[in-house]
C-alpha cells in the first residue's frame, strides 16, 4: 500500500484570483494540430507569485538569490501542519503549539480556500512569530493565504524576519483537506533564472 499524498497545490486556470495589480493568469496556443502542426504548443503569462508558489529571497531582497540559485533541501522534508484558524490578523507566538522539533512549518488559517475570489484582510505572520520560529530552528515557513506579510504592509516586517534567517517561504498554499500533524513535504521551486518567486508543485506524502 504506496503512502497516502495530499495535493496542496492550487490549480493554474485562467481567472485564477492574483494580487491586486498582478499579472493575469493567461495560456495561449502557439502551435496547433488543428493548424496542421505535429504538435500543440502554448505560451504562459503568469506572474512568479501565481497560486501556490516559493518566494525567493530575491523577491524581499535585492541582492537576494533568485530561483534557480537557492538549495532544494528546505522545500523537501519532515514538516509540521498547524491549524491556524481563527487567530485574526496575524499569527502571534501565543498562536503557536509546542513545536517539538521542526524544520518546516506550514500554517492552515482558512476554513475553506477562496479559489473563486480574492479575498483581502488575510492572516500575515507576526514578524516576532517569525523570529521565534527561526530560533527553534526552522528552515522554511508556509501559508495559505497569498503573504505572510498582510496586504496593506509597506515594510514587509515578516519577509524581512526570514532573510534575517534566511529561512525559505512557501504561500498559497491549499490545506483545507489536510489534518494537523507531521508529513513529508515535496515542494520544489522550478530552476528560474532571475525570477523571485516561482510556481511549485505542493505536496504532502504520509509518513510511514
Ligand atoms: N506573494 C507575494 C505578494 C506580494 O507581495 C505582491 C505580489 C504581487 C505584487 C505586489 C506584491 N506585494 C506588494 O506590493 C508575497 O511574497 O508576499
Ligand atoms: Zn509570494
Ligand atoms: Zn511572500
Amino acid at each position: 500500500m504506496s503512502a497516502r499524498i495530499w495535493d496542496i497545490s492550487q490549480r493554474l486556470r485562467p481567472g485564477l484570483p492574483v494580487w491586486p495589480g498582478d499579472t493575469e493568469f493567461a495560456h495561449e496556443r502557439t502551435w496547433k494540430m488543428a493548424d496542421g502542426s505535429p504538435v500543440n504548443v502554448s505560451r504562459l503569462t503568469m506572474s512568479t507569485h501565481s497560486g501556490t508558489h516559493a518566494d525567493a529571497p530575491l523577491h524581499y531582497d535585492e541582492a537576494g538569490l533568485d530561483s534557480a540559485s537557492s538549495a532544494l533541501e528546505p522545500y523537501i522534508g519532515e514538516c509540521l501542519v498547524v491549524d491556524a484558524r481563527g487567530v485574526g490578523a496575524a499569527i502571534e507566538v501565543g498562536d503557536l503549539p509546542h513545536l517539538h522539533s521542526a524544520d518546516r512549518i506550514l500554517f492552515r488559517t482558512y476554513e475553506t480556500f477562496p479559489h473563486e475570489a480574492w479575498e483581502t484582510g488575510f492572516t500575515a505572520i507576526a514578524a516576532e512569530t517569525i523570529k521565534w520560529l527561526a530560533l527553534q530552528g526552522v528552515r522554511l515557513v508556509g501559508i495559505d493565504t497569498p503573504s505572510i506579510d498582510p496586504q496593506d504592509s509597506k515594510t514587509m516586517d515578516a519577509h524581512k524576519a526570514v532573510l534575517a534567517a534566511d529561512m525559505r517561504i512557501l504561500e498559497g498554499l491549499v490545506l483545507d483537506d489536510v489534518p494537523e500533524g507531521r508529513y513529508e513535504l515535496i515542494a520544489l521551486p522550478l530552476p528560474l533564472a532571475g525570477a523571485d518567486a516561482s510556481p511549485i508543485r505542493a505536496i504532502l506524502r504520509e509518513l510511514t
